[in-house]
């Protein structure tokens, strides 16, 4: 290896006075933020990927546990509001910014998030974010601009802010215009506006919901879930945690394993298993359950759920469309990989990192999934298609055309009183669509669930 002298040598190097001050506290916190906006944004990565306590991406991880706290606090912030944001900003902008400033953009955003929704002085954000523009040689000289503008923004929030919300859409056009082709002005305002609320927390007990509703200052849905508005702990606070009594899972995500009726002693196949909520369900009710998935890494923390819950499951790593069993299973649970843009309530990255295209190769994915998993089921065996997407492309739209092709397969319409509380989340032709707008009772707090799509099929021959 050739070392170079000056590699060699690093003591005759020169540091300015501005090099050697020490960092102010908080810095490097906006500094990940400002990072990891440009990720999601700019290069469609994943907020929950690059914010992997384990994995995720090496500047958040080597924060302390309380500025990574507040870099994901911001992040969700800065991107369950980003249009309302941009607006806001763009108005106290002379002209647009360039598009080659995009870390001036996003450390205007990291900003504008903390000043409008966080409970951050406002001074701090602002002395942050300048000292960070001045830190950094790509916007060393609109450190000015970064100062005036969010003190701008300061003076007039309490008035703009209101303003901004009542007039932003808050989501990319695309996402905007694909929800209203499938559900309308009306409903897509709704749906939208949901996105802006932090959602509450479900959960999904083996027994005694009315318990554990108790217990956790929740109540119980119609559908047996336990929701809590807001928690106060983190949930391996909560009672019952390690005892292994209840899992989290969004009322509308613990409807589709229930569409099975009664699984005691039956094989079922859970077969995109991972984390395993589904399968926690199944092997609850006396399924005997083989839990399949791609990722080995998601099966990892599959398996650690299910050994927290006590309960068991077969675990397969496979690619589900090269899966051959020795005998074909009585029930089959496909909940497929999807765009999950019925999660953005819990994922406000969603919208930002997906596109149009993603949808089409996202359904086509799922069409390639189902017509493998009919062929693992019996000859009158029940098959449940679900998946978290909001966009009929990869539910409705997807289902009926594999309905048409595939002869061998028949829906089995659900009906609206199989389990209680599901009423109006089932269509016309007896599927299952549920939208973070619906709400499932009188009151504030029985509205909002995750956006699902599910349906059940049966292989005639
Ligand atoms: C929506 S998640 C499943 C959530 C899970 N059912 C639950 O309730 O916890 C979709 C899963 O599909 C898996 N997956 C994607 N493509 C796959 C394939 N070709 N074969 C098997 N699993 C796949 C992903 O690894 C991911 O874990």
């Amino acid at each position: 290896m050739v070392v170079s002298r000056s590699a060699r040598r690093p003591d005759v190097h020169k540091h300015s006075a501005a090099e050697q001050e020490p960092e102010k506290p908080g810095l490097a916190a906006r500094r990940v933020a400002a990072k990891l906006l440009a990720a999601v944004v700019d290069a469609k990565a994943s907020l929950d990927g690059l914010t992997d306590p384990a994995h995720g991406q090496p500047n958040f991880r080597a924060l302390e546990p309380r500025d990574r706290a507040l870099v994901r606090a911001i992040l969700m912030s800065a991107l369950r509001h980003r249009a309302t944001v941009e607006a806001l900003l763009a108005k106290r902008l002379e002209r647009p910014l360039p598009a080659n400033a995009r870390a001036l953009s996003h450390t205007l955003h990291v900003a504008a998030a903390q000043i409008l929704f966080l409970d951050v002085p406002d001074s701090a954000a602002v002395d942050l974010a300048v000292a960070q523009a001045k830190s950094d040689p790509r916007l060393s000289r609109f450190a000015g601009l970064v100062n005036g503008v969010l003190r701008n923004l300061i003076r007039v929030k309490a008035r703009a802010l209101p303003a901004a919300l009542a007039q932003t859409r808050e989501a990319p056009d695309w996402f905007a215009e694909r929800l209203e082709a499938a559900y309308g002005a009306e409903k897509t305002a709704a749906i939208l506006a949901m996105h802006r609320l932090e959602p509450p927390v479900d959960f999904t007990v083996k027994n005694d919901p009315e318990r554990w509703a108790e217990a956790f200052g929740g109540f119980v849905l119609p559908t047996g879930s336990v929701r809590v508005s807001k928690l106060e702990h983190s949930v391996d606070q909560l009672p019952g945690f390690a005892e292994g009594e209840w899992w989290v899972q969004d009322m509308a995500a613990s409807l589709p394993a229930r569409l099975f009726g009664d699984v005691k002693g039956k094989r079922v196949a859970d077969l995109c298993a991972a984390p395993g909520g589904k399968t926690a369900q199944l092997a609850h009710a006396g399924a005997l359950v083989t839990a399949a998935d791609l990722s080995a890494s998601r099966l990892r923390r599959l398996r650690q759920n299910l050994d927290r819950l006590g309960l068991s499951a077969e675990v397969v790593e496979t690619d589900i469309r090269k899966f051959e069993p020795d005998q074909p299973f009585d029930a089959v649970l496909l909940d497929a990989p999807c765009s999950s843009t019925g999660t953005v309530r819990r994922h406000p990255d969603v919208p930002w990192t997906k596109s149009p295209e993603d949808i089409d190769k996202l359904a086509a994915l799922q069409r390639s999934l189902l017509d493998h998993a009919v062929k693992l089921v019996k000859p009158g065996g029940c098959i449940v298609f679900s998946n978290c997407s909001l966009d009929p492309a990869e539910g409705e739209a997807m289902l009926s055309g594999f309905l048409a092709q595939t002869p061998e397969v028949m829906l089995d319409p659900v009906g609206s009183d199989e389990i209680p509380g599901i009423a109006p989340f089932i269509t016309k032709e007896g599927m299952l669509r549920t939208t973070p707008a619906d709400r499932f009772g009188e009151g504030e707090e029985m509205r909002g669930l995750d956006g699902f799509f599910a349906a059940r099929l049966v292989r005639k021959s």
